[in-house]
């Protein structure tokens, strides 16, 4: 996650900026690897512990977790050169070169957010096929341009000075029934379309997706979950491309998952995941199942608002959930400039009128501030920060 640097009196305890470099030689994109030695590694920390120089931030480790006794899967193809868009046909799309690039240069954020927060980019890219996705990452490598993948921007608080990058729109699109139970699924896919459309052929394991409002890629990046239902318990295998331009695919053995967590989010040379194969399995009732959910999701939840669902994962340490927590510290409603938190849900907090990044997250300082102060109680975020130009990475 990227850092916003917001200062001010809102936000009493939090750290002040930090003179990060501007230039882009200086930067590099999430995902490098360590072995590259980045002469300005992505800071990588929580939201809340913005760091400062005489505390260095924890770096991302993107690669397979060090205890893993397997070794990292070998490449299984690379793509065929002529499927590859060309590197200058990425540089004409993102203006450099004649200025005049086909793809939206400053383009805003607030956009691509749910929380419909975040300034303009410095370029803008759709990615609708995997070549073209590669492409344009190599190509921002190659120049040291920061770049962001983004599906639905459904956890994402994006800064309002918005990125000093690339930001690429995940458009890949595609879906493929492959066996009984099996959908091979393009990461840009709507994850809410998915669980409907599994659910009405019959099929149980992604009832819960229904309503959910992120793309394919990002439930598989944030093991997304909801009614006693996560997506990685019917993860088959994960194709994702790395920083070099490889295209994998992880089996289900090779990957790791944990409540919100997945090992995506740490893996050192992951550029994007590309496609997920789920394998459900036959029921009735699925349907009727998914109907119940989005029910009670509807009745329980800000849905037509704009959030960017729960702000906190529940906490491990408490008995009560994080909506509770905030509920009985008695901030339902409390505002904060344009944000606050939502009525109906206490762990949604809404952009009701305006809201700027500043104000979003003075809301979360403040909320966590004040539930610990209360019930001794450490929230942590689940929603990612994106800073103008800095990556920060919520754990
Ligand atoms: N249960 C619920 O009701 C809700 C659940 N959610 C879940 O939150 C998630 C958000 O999805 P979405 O809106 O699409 O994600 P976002 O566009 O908000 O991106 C979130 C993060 O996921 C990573 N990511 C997204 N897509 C990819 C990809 N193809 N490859 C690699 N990394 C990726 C990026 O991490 P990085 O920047 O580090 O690369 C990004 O910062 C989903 O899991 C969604 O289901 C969201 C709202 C409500
Ligand atoms: C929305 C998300 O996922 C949601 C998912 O939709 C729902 C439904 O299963 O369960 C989780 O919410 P949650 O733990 O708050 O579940 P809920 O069932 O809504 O609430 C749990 C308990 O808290 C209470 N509650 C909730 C909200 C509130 O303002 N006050 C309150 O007291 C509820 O009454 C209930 O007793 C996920 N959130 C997390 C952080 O785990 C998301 O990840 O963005």
């Amino acid at each position: 996650m990227l850092l916003a640097i917001t200062q001010g009196n809102l936000l009493p305890l939090s750290p002040s900026p930090l003179p990060f470099p501007r230039q882009a030689s200086s930067f590099r994109a999430w995902g490098c690897s360590a072995r590259r030695r980045s002469p300005a590694p992505f800071p990588i920390c929580a939201a809340s512990e913005y760091p400062t120089p005489s505390a260095p931030p924890r770096r991302l480790t993107r690669g397979f977790s060090s205890s893993s006794s397997s070794p990292p899967p070998q490449p299984d193809h690379i793509l065929p050169d002529e499927e590859e868009m060309e590197e200058a046909d990425i540089g004409m799309w993102i203006g450099e070169g004649n200025g005049e690039g086909r793809g939206q240069k400053k383009k805003h954020l607030s956009e691509l957010s749910s929380w419909g927060i975040g300034g303009p980019c410095r370029y803008f890219l759709e990615a609708s096929s995997p070549s073209q996705l590669i492409s344009a990452v190599r190509y921002c490598r190659a120049r040291s341009v920061p770049f962001l993948i983004v599906g639905k921007g459904s956890n994402c608080l994006f800064d309002d000075r918005g990125f000093d990058g690339c930001v690429i729109l995940n458009r890949l699109n595609s879906t493929e029934r492959t066996g009984p139970g099996a959908y091979r699924v393009g990461s840009g896919y709507p994850f809410n379309r998915l669980g409907v459309e599994c659910s009405r052929d019959g099929y149980s394991g992604l009832e819960f997706a229904g309503g959910v409002p992120g793309t394919v890629g990002g439930a598989a990046f944030m093991n997304a979950g909801a009614n006693g239902q996560e997506t990685s318990d019917c993860i088959e295998s994960v194709q994702i491309s790395t920083t070099q331009g490889w295209v994998r695919v992880l089996d289900r053995d090779d990957l790791t998952f944990g409540y919100r967590r997945s090992c995506f989010q740490e893996m050192e040379d992951l550029a994007a995941i590309l496609a997920v194969t789920f394998r459900l399995t036959p029921s009735v009732s699925a349907l009727e199942q998914q109907r119940r959910f989005l029910e009670r999701r509807r009745k329980s939840q800000p849905l037509g608002e704009k959030s960017a669902g729960s702000v906190f994962r529940n906490p491990h340490d408490s008995e009560m959930s994080a909506g509770q927590l905030i509920e009985k510290a008695g901030l339902k409603g409390f505002k904060l400039g344009g944000a606050k938190v939502s009525e109906v849900h206490a762990n949604f907090f809404i952009n009701f009128d305006g809201s700027t990044s500043r104000d979003m997250r003075g809301l979360i300082s403040l909320v966590k501030e004040k539930v610990h102060q209360k019930f001794g109680v450490e929230l942590h975020e689940e929603v990612r920060y994106v800073s103008y130009n800095v990556i920060e990475r919520v754990r």
